[in-house]
């Protein structure tokens, strides 16, 4: 399975085409349409959410809600267009009146300076309008059909955000996804520790009042994997790298670990490395889980747990000192309008690149022509492994 997306942040519409999701998989669109809401929630936004409503419009490899198993076609239009019209319209020439709104002293921490080096352009609004993260509502569709399709071979996930600044949120521990599920739809921060709320709510307010910006961490739980998805073969088959490419492909995240991660560099290998049983009911088991259900870049039958850092947001409305990349004069930074803290949408769009890359494995394995073929090899899959 591979997908692609287009647009900019401030253009007509963002796009996508899927290819290789199997036939027979029945489309809920309603859910598609839940996932694209809760990237858009979450305390910490800026104002640009009220202005859109993300809905997905699918124009391909689709019919009476099934699909079909060609490329599936997405559309999410940018509401915000309609106010940018002029100055982000593909068709009409460059005047005066359409480039008002350039944008010359590059951001520290986005990708204004470099881009603009890397692809020759002066106004840097030709690189921020890639680069911003709307882009990450398109991956939240594609990953919404994938969530879809693993849910209907038993394999379940979510991410929810279990650290905002120097805050923990709790969610260390738990592996049910649907308690977890359960637990984070109480509140506007997808956290699990709900007594952190109020002081969570204080410290992006107070930060937002500063002029500054916040990162944090993400969780993600899968479960349902049969041991076996990845191979160790060589390095592009394993899925610890696919996930961790993923994961860092997401805008501003800088930092994954599986399990207990970089903890497990402080520990002996007796306290990392997970004991293996066998029993005549449960067949293989792990008696922990601090390798996070990945050895030798394959899943082994155990809950996968992902954690990922995302650093602050980069536009600061307290700018740091910048250049204007054309009189070279040095200034404070561009502000633009911008989000104080993204770290609860941003939990949705990690769990939604886990899904795509475990979708993908899953399919690299077996039949992806019909959904039912799938289902039938990897139940015999399932029974040979857990008879092995
Ligand atoms: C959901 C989401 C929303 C974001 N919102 C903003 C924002 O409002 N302002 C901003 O400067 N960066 C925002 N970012 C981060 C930038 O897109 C990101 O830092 C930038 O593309 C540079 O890439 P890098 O941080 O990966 O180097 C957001 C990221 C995500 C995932
Ligand atoms: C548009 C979204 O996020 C945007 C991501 C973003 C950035 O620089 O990454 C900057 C902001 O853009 P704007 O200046 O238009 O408000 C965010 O709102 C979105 O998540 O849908």
């Amino acid at each position: 399975m591979k997908f692609m997306t287009a647009g900019e942040s401030h253009g007509p519409q963002l796009s996508g085409i899927i290819e290789g999701i199997p036939a027979g998989l029945r489309l809920d669109i309603n859910a598609i349409n839940e996932q694209l809401a809760a990237r858009q929630g979450g305390f910490g936004r800026g104002n640009r959410q009220q202005i859109e409503h993300d809905v997905i419009e699918i124009t391909g490899g689709v019919r009476h809600q099934e699909t079909l198993g060609s490329p599936i076609a997405l559309t999410i239009t940018n509401r915000d267009h309609a106010h940018w019209q002029k100055i982000m319209d593909p068709t009409i020439p460059a005047t005066p009146e359409n480039t008002l709104r350039t944008v010359e002293r590059p951001r520290p921490g986005h990708a204004d300076l470099v881009g603009g080096m890397k692809y020759r352009h002066r106004d840097l609004r030709n690189v921020l309008e890639r680069s911003s993260a709307r882009e990450t509502a398109m991956r939240v569709a594609v990953g919404a059909i994938c969530k879809q399709l693993l849910a209907q071979l038993d394999i379940s996930l979510v991410g929810y955000v279990e650290q905002i600044g120097d805050v923990q949120a709790g969610g260390q521990q738990p592996v049910v996804v649907s308690d977890i599920e359960q637990q984070i739809k109480r509140n506007d921060l997808r956290i699990v520790d709900e007594t952190q709320v109020e002081r969570i709510h204080d410290l992006i307010t107070d930060t937002k009042k500063a002029g500054d910006t916040l990162g944090g961490l993400v969780r993600v739980v899968a479960t349902g994997l049969p041991a076996g998805i990845g191979s160790y073969i060589s390095a592009s088959t394993k899925l610890d790298a696919k996930l961790a490419a993923a994961v860092i492909g997401v805008n501003a995240f800088k930092g994954v670990e599986f399990g207990d991660g970089f903890a497990a560099a402080t520990r002996p290998g007796s306290q990392v490395m997970d004991a293996i049983d066998w029993d005549e009911a449960a067949h293989w088991q792990r008696l922990t889980d601090h390798l996070g259900g990945l050895e030798g870049g394959m899943t082994n039958g155990m809950p996968l747990i992902i954690r990922a850092a995302m650093k602050p947001i980069p536009t600061l409305y307290k700018p740091l000192q910048s250049v204007d990349v054309n009189t070279k004069e040095v200034l404070k930074a561009n502000v633009e309008r911008s989000d104080t803290t993204a770290i609860v949408p941003a939990s949705i769009v990690i769990e939604s690149v886990v899904a795509i890359e475990l979708a993908t494995a899953v399919l690299e394995m077996f039949d992806n022509s019909s959904l039912g073929r799938l289902q039938e090899q990897l139940t015999a899959y399932r029974s040979e492994v857990a008879n092995y």
